[in-house]
């Protein structure tokens, strides 16, 4: 017997990101090949013929799994009874716009959307917030829906999964080992330049990362300046933001979540004050998921490096909290 179909909702689903994400949702890639999902897609009005034409195209590839489609501008409609909310739809930064000028503009969306989430959505809903600054925009979603009650508070994730995958490659193009063959990498903090990338725990076939690569200048100098600003250089390149990667990354961490891991996963979640990170805080932390749920790795070792890192990336996020406080 075929499964109930899932809700997904989809924000921003006329943008870049929407365009190579919902096909891949559909085609079964985020919630498993056996999963029938319907979509709930919201986007401003101005978007909602756009909007329309990416639902024409969803029919035209005759998904098996796509049990429905719906789009509209109205949060409360697209957050009924959804299962998963892609927070997407944001002001996306364009060349030269620092990160600091999104907060502001991006705030009141997640406030509306974390209470109409709270408010409509299923009591476990899942929530991801891709779109920036995702951290301080999940936190501000969070502390929306807690306001409501309803849902749980650890279901508001921040995206750090494309620093993850980023950094992940890096690392196999310097070991020359497989992407698969690498275990145990974690990316601290915020989705910003100042996230910290640390392979510290990483094996490649069992080996350590850290002694293959045996090189602090390159992890210091050449890693972490690549992975954090990665996204700079890609606007840079093409103009746009990355959106084919930023879509992939959000299949991998909602797929990761609903269906399990097998080996560390860096998630964008509320701290539970483990590693010396304020409660509530959205920060990358090493996570493993099974059941539906997720758990945050405790007991790594912090070396000192480390700390410096971590506090430096602790401290955008609370002057990133400290800027968005009068709005909650
Ligand atoms: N966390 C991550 O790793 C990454 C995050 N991003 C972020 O994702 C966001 C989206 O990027 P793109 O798809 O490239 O942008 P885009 O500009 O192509 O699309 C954004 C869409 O969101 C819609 N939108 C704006 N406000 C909305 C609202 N209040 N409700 C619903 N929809 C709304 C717009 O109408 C537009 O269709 C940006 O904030 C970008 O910075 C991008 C790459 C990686
Ligand atoms: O800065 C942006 O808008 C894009 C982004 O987050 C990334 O590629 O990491």
């Amino acid at each position: 017997m075929s499964k109930a179909p899932l809700r997904v909702a989809v924000t921003g689903a006329a943008g870049q990101i929407g365009y190579s994400l919902l096909f891949r949702i559909a085609a079964g890639d985020m919630l498993g090949k056996d999963q029938p999902v319907i979509l709930q897609l919201l986007d401003l009005p101005q978007a909602q013929q756009a909007v329309k034409g990416v639902m024409m195209e969803l029919d035209d590839c005759a998904f098996p799994l796509l049990a429905g489609a719906v789009a509209t501008d109205d949060p409360n409609v697209a957050f009924k009874d959804a299962d998963v909310c892609l927070l997407v739809g944001a002001r996306p930064r364009s060349k030269g716009m620092e990160r600091a000028d999104l907060l502001t503009a991006n705030g009141a969306i997640f406030t509306v959307q974390g209470k109409a989430i709270a408010e409509n959505a299923k009591e476990d809903v899942k929530v991801l917030v891709v779109g920036n600054p995702c951290n301080t925009n999940a936190y501000i979603a969070r502390a929306a829906a807690i306001k409501v009650g309803r849902t749980n508070p650890a279901n508001y994730h921040g995206m750090l999964r494309l620093d993850h995958n980023r950094a992940l490659s890096q690392l196999a193009a310097k070991t020359g080992k497989p992407v698969a063959a690498l275990k145990q990498l974690v990316v601290w903090g915020n989705h910003s330049p100042s996230m910290y990338a640390d392979y510290r725990f990483t094996t490649a076939d069992g080996a350590s990362v850290k002694a293959l690569i045996n090189d602090p200048v390159w992890n210091n100098d050449v890693f972490l300046p690549t992975v954090g600003k990665r996204g700079a250089a890609i606007i840079e390149a093409r103009g746009l933001s990355s959106a084919a990667s930023a879509a992939n990354a959000a299949i991998d961490h909602v797929h990761d979540w609903v269906l399990g891991s097998d080996d560390w996963v860096t998630m964008g979640v509320p701290s539970d004050g483990s590693y010396g990170i304020p409660e509530g805080v959205v920060f990358g932390f090493p996570c493993c998921c099974r059941n539906g749920g997720y758990e945050i790795i405790k007991g790594l070792e912090i070396d000192d490096y480390s700390r410096g890192k971590i506090d430096l990336t602790l401290k955008e996020l609370e002057e990133e909290r400290a800027a968005v406080a009068s709005m909650l």
